[in-house]
């Protein structure tokens, strides 16, 4: 069985948390396996700050026949986020009221638009009850903001190295990122190709918070002890920021790392402690241990405020982007979290649901 590309279209207006609106949107979606007659096998993915709706490309070890999500038994369905550049509405997109591309007028948006946008296709598509939300990072917030906004639809939640508002640290990092975007000089241009050079700065800013000291020093270790130009680290950044640059724009970047800012649960509800006495889904946090961008303590925080919630701690080299990588964890997790049993084993903790 294979994945199916779709796209949604959405042609009303529609309101955004900052009083300002888009004229209609259009989302790319993946969806992988049936729904069965009794509509309650359906697992929605939310993805990563560069990911997109092809889940099987960047989680491939959790999708696919004989894994945690097989497609015979599952429905599973992932939208590009809303300003995002795979295939949704976002900066480099046509404003049908000017019929030019946005570029820097698109509008900001918060992850409260984005899962409204979501939601919109998930009324589309009829699934009334989803079985697990699942999603990682800006994903996880995402998932996180959504699981609150309608918990009566989702059953289950995972929730993956993330938080429930972003932390001053994160703003700080994703701010850097922007610096070095704004220092691009193409950046004043409405182009496709506005601030790339910056963007390949701002990536190589965000691999220090994605990954760890271990994992560069595992895996950009000079091998010699001669002085050179040109360290295996140092191109290590610069090869990664041109990788992004070459799948990415900046606009989005910069759209989608405010909206990562502005998370914040709490905001109008009272604070981020009494939002979670409204969360009904049975709920797994998952923290990695070495995540420097969203810490263990985020997590446990979560676990903690949410009773009955079940909680597992990866262990990895790999730092925050150990959520993409110690998949064989994450699996046993979540199967465990599944079949609510009390664990603790080496690998992650986790407390019945
Ligand atoms: C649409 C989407 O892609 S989905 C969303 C974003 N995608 C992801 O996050 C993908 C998830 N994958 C990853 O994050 C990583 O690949 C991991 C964590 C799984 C593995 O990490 P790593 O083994 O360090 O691989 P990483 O991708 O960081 O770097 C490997 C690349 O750097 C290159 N590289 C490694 N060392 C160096 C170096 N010293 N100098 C230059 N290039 C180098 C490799 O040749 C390889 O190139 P390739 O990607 O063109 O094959
Ligand atoms: N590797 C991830 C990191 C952010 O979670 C991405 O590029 O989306």
């Amino acid at each position: 069985m294979s994945t199916q590309q779709h796209t949604f279209h959405y042609q009303q207006e529609f309101s955004l948390e900052s009083g300002l609106t888009l004229p209609g949107f259009q989302l790319a979606y993946t969806t992988y396996g049936q729904l069965n007659r009794k509509r309650d096998n359906v697992i929605w993915v939310c993805h990563a700050l560069t990911g997109n709706s092809d889940f099987t490309e960047w989680w491939s070890s959790l999708f696919g026949e004989g894994k945690l999500y097989d497609p015979e038994d599952w429905f599973i369905v992932c939208a590009n986020t809303l300003g995002g550049c795979y295939g949704s509405t976002g900066p480099l997109s046509v404003n049908p009221n000017t019929l030019q591309p946005y570029f820097h007028s698109f509008p900001q948006l918060t992850n409260r638009d984005i899962v409204g946008a979501f939601d919109l296709l998930r009324q589309e598509l009829g699934l009334q009850q989803v079985h697990t939300l699942i999603g990682g990072s800006l994903g996880g917030q995402q998932a996180l903001e959504w699981a609150l906004q309608k918990p009566d639809v989702f059953e289950r939640l995972v929730h993956v190295a993330s938080n429930a508002r972003h932390s001053a640290w994160g703003i700080a990092f994703n701010e850097s990122q922007r610096m070095a975007i704004r220092q691009d000089p193409s950046w004043a241009n409405d182009s496709e190709t506005a601030g790339q050079q910056g963007l390949k700065t701002a990536r190589a800013i965000a691999m220090l918070s994605y990954r760890h000291y271990t994992s560069y020093e595992l895996t950009q270790q000079e091998p010699g002890n001669s002085i050179t130009d040109n360290y295996r680290a140092a191109s290590y950044q610069v090869y990664q920021g041109e990788k992004l640059a070459g799948r990415f724009n900046a606009y989005t970047y910069w759209l989608l790392s405010k909206a990562m800012d502005s998370h914040n649960i709490g905001r109008n509800r009272g604070g981020v402690e009494k939002a979670l006495h409204h969360l009904k889904a049975k709920t797994l946090f998952v923290g990695v241990d070495t995540d420097l961008l969203f810490p263990v303590e985020e997590q446990r925080f979560l676990h903690e405020q949410v009773p009955g919630s079940a909680f597992a701690l990866l262990r990895s080299n790999y730092g925050h982007d150990g959520f993409l990588v110690e998949t064989d964890q994450l699996t046993k997790a979540i199967r465990k979290f599944y079949q609510s049993e009390t664990i603790n084993e080496l690998y992650y903790e986790q407390q019945t649901v």
